[in-house]
């Protein structure tokens, strides 16, 4: 496959495809972090309007990990997806870093998703004809970097993540852990200001997720960016200092740390108190391995 055609292709997988107080802490006053307001997002089907989002607002500083949770169809992908560009809002505003999102060209969105976000998907989304080491230079090769700066760069990030040794290989050589490290390499190659992800461990066992999470909130905590993570899955959700819980289109609670005294295993991690080694990941916050 030849640059174009694997740009090409690229770009095509890439394409495929009231507001409650919420006591949040506002994003720093330099404009840093991520400032939702009124964002709605209506979906046409049919002759019907399905309103996935009914007015969301959300404040969070440059640096936050959040979980995103909430019952099935009730909007937490269409939330992510929107925040990420990946998605148009029908009304609200979206600021990320001091760049208003919502009103942007599909050009300028594209400059911006490559440049300054990173993406983690449940199966990697991972371009079989590459190797390891090509799919996670891809995104700054997308971005016009020079073939030797991408892959030096490459390089560094698969060195810090301990994963130098999947280079050569193609995904389909990988397992479903190994994978989801080149993928998460990938996300944090151009080094992005947020990190989506999306169900990233929903198809792996739980030792398997385990790892992965610890890799994903640790190499996050070392870059300084800022992680937005779907799921549905309390056990994911408990790596997090932060849950926003979606119902209904709304945010019933955003940006508070999870009581300690919920039951298990939704307890308060003290992420500050965890190691950031990105190589090995972090512990998880709540110390035993699981
Ligand atoms: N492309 C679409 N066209 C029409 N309706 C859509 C579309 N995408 C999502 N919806 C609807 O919008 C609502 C929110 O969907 P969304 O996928 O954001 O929910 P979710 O919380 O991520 O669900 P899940 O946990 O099942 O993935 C649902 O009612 C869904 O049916």
């Amino acid at each position: 496959m030849t640059d174009p055609d694997l740009i090409a292709y690229a770009r095509g997988q890439a394409s495929a495809q009231n507001p409650a107080p919420t006591g949040a802490p506002a994003p720093l006053p330099d404009g840093s972090g991520i400032a939702v307001a009124g964002l709605v997002k209506q979906y046409r089907r049919g002759q019907q309007t399905v309103t996935a989002l009914a007015g969301v607002d959300l404040a969070l500083p440059r640096g936050a990990q959040v979980a995103i949770m909430g019952p099935s169809g009730s909007g937490k992908t269409t939330l992510l997806h929107c925040i990420a560009g990946i998605l148009r809002p029908t009304s609200g505003s979206i600021v990320i870093e001091g760049a208003q999102i919502a009103g942007l060209s599909e050009k300028a969105l594209s400059a911006l998703r490559l440049a300054r976000f990173g993406f983690v998907f449940q199966d990697g989304q991972l371009l079989p004809e590459l190797s390891a080491a090509e799919n996670v230079a891809l995104p700054l090769m997308l971005a016009g970097r020079p073939r030797a700066e991408a892959t030096g760069r490459a390089q560094q990030v698969m060195a810090m993540l301990g994963i130098v040794e999947l280079g050569p290989h193609r995904p389909g050589q990988l397992s479903g852990g190994q994978a989801q490290r080149v993928a998460i390499a990938r996300a944090l190659v151009a080094r992005p200001q947020v990190v989506f992800a999306d169900e990233p461990t929903g198809a792996l066992d739980q030792t398997t997720g385990h790892e992965v999470m610890s890799v994903l909130t640790g190499a996050c905590r070392a870059t300084g960016a800022t992680l937005l993570l779907v799921t549905h899955d309390p056990g994911v959700a408990s790596w997090f200092p932060q849950v926003i819980r979606v119902q209904d289109g709304r945010v019933l609670a955003a940006g508070a740390p999870v009581a300690p005294q919920a039951p298990a295993p939704q307890r308060s991690p003290q992420m500050t108190q965890q190691t950031s080694s990105p190589s090995s990941g972090s512990t998880h916050p709540r110390g035993a391995a699981r």
